[in-house]
């Protein structure tokens, strides 16, 4: 069992707080990915667990052995952790072949020989590397040095895996593949994976659960699905995927439903906003893909005007302005600029209390 749990943990450089009171659990066996704009400390909350970095304080378990404990004065150097790191940054050593690097975390623990052989053998064929195992790091592609860096990491099975934005050096279309096989591999493997990145797609395609983090805390937990279905603020809402957002007053709660009054008096109606009170102000947010043009939706109908229109491929994107504001929408259907009526489904919105002004 291999469960990673983290309670409060701070990481402080004087004045700036990258984490700021984190606390997470990741099952055995789960892939949870650390997803967040630059800066909001991800990264730290890794090198973290990796024991690169030493908290300021709180405490960190990995398998039920205490790595990290303020109270305590608990501390477990890096390179008694036993944890798989692979980062951004994955340098082989040039003048090793793919087997000698491979070979290396294995000569460090000091295994013998013929069971070194079998593991390299093991380990580069997960990465469907074998045939390359005499090949200098020189000679391979971008993506091949990722996986023989991978390989490197895997050969020792480590108890925990930590990736930080391991796939962004290569190109869209190989990334795209690489993260296929990186989900299979982790399965595959079972091993319990914290994955760092700030791209989202990558986020929602790899994991079991999403932690979106935002100014050194975690914003939301969740599924992918959860993540973009549900999100807990106009924060998540606008981080995952694009969001239009409304903001205006509360006409009305009543019976799990919410009426909000634009600035246009144009009014929005949705499920939720319990709690909130008439006369108080709220923000809705709704997807582009989820608005109807043309009306035809249970739902609110918004008056606006097609601005601009772009075409995408598969789908249009228009912007249609609706009393002042800059509406996104995305659709199949080919519009004409001009008058149009915009369905927001009730389902479909989000509501959260408006940020307060300034
Ligand atoms: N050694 C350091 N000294 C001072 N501040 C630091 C140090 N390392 C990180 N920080 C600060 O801590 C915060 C979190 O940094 P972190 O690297 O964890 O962010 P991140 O989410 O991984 O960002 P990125 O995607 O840009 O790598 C940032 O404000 C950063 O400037």
């Amino acid at each position: 069992m291999a469960e990673v749990v983290l309670r409060d943990l701070v990481r402080r450089y004087g004045e700036v707080v990258a984490v700021d009171r984190v606390s997470l659990t990741v099952a055995d066996r789960e892939f949870v990915t650390l997803l967040g704009p630059s800066g909001c400390g991800k990264s730290t909350t890794l090198a973290a667990i990796a024991g690169l970095e030493r908290p300021t304080s709180g405490f960190l378990a990995v398998g039920g052995e205490t790595f990290f404990d303020s109270r305590k004065q608990v501390f477990v150097e890096a390179e008694h952790r036993n944890l798989g790191l692979v980062f951004q940054s994955y340098a082989l050593w040039p003048h090793k072949t793919v087997q000698e690097n491979v070979a290396f975390p294995l000569q460090l623990r000091r295994i013998a020989r013929n069971k070194q052989k079998e593991l390299i053998h093991e380990a580069l064929a997960l990465v469907e590397m074998e045939s390359f195992a005499d090949r200098y790091p020189s000679q391979l592609s971008g993506g091949q040095q990722q996986r023989v860096a991978l390989a490197r990491t895997l050969v020792y099975k480590p108890k925990v895996l930590l990736l930080d934005e391991p796939l962004s050096n290569l190109d869209a279309k190989l990334r795209d593949r690489a993260r296929t096989w990186l989900r299979h591999l982790q399965r595959e493997v079972g091993i319990t994976t914290i994955y760092v990145t700030h791209d989202q797609t990558e986020a929602l395609s790899l994991s079991d659960r999403i932690a979106v983090m935002s100014k050194g805390r975690i914003a939301q937990l969740g599924t992918p699905h959860e993540i973009y279905e549900r999100p807990a603020d106009p924060f998540v809402a606008d981080f995952i995927g694009t969001s239009n957002f409304f903001t205006g007053e509360v006409m009305e709660q009543a019976s799990g439903r919410l009426v909000l009054r634009l600035a246009d008096e144009q009014t929005i109606t949705v499920e939720g906003g319990d709690g909130m009170a008439r006369g108080s102000r709220a923000t809705l947010a709704v997807r582009p893909e989820r608005i109807h043009v043309g009306g035809g939706t249970a739902g609110s109908l918004l008056k606006g005007r097609i601005t601009e229109r772009a075409y995408m491929g598969a789908r249009w994107l228009y912007t249609v302005e609706v009393g002042g504001q800059a509406v996104r929408v995305e659709t199949e259907a080919d519009l004409a600029s001009g008058e149009v009526a915009l369905g927001l489904p009730e389902r479909d919105v989000a509501v959260f209390p408006a940020p307060a002004a300034g």
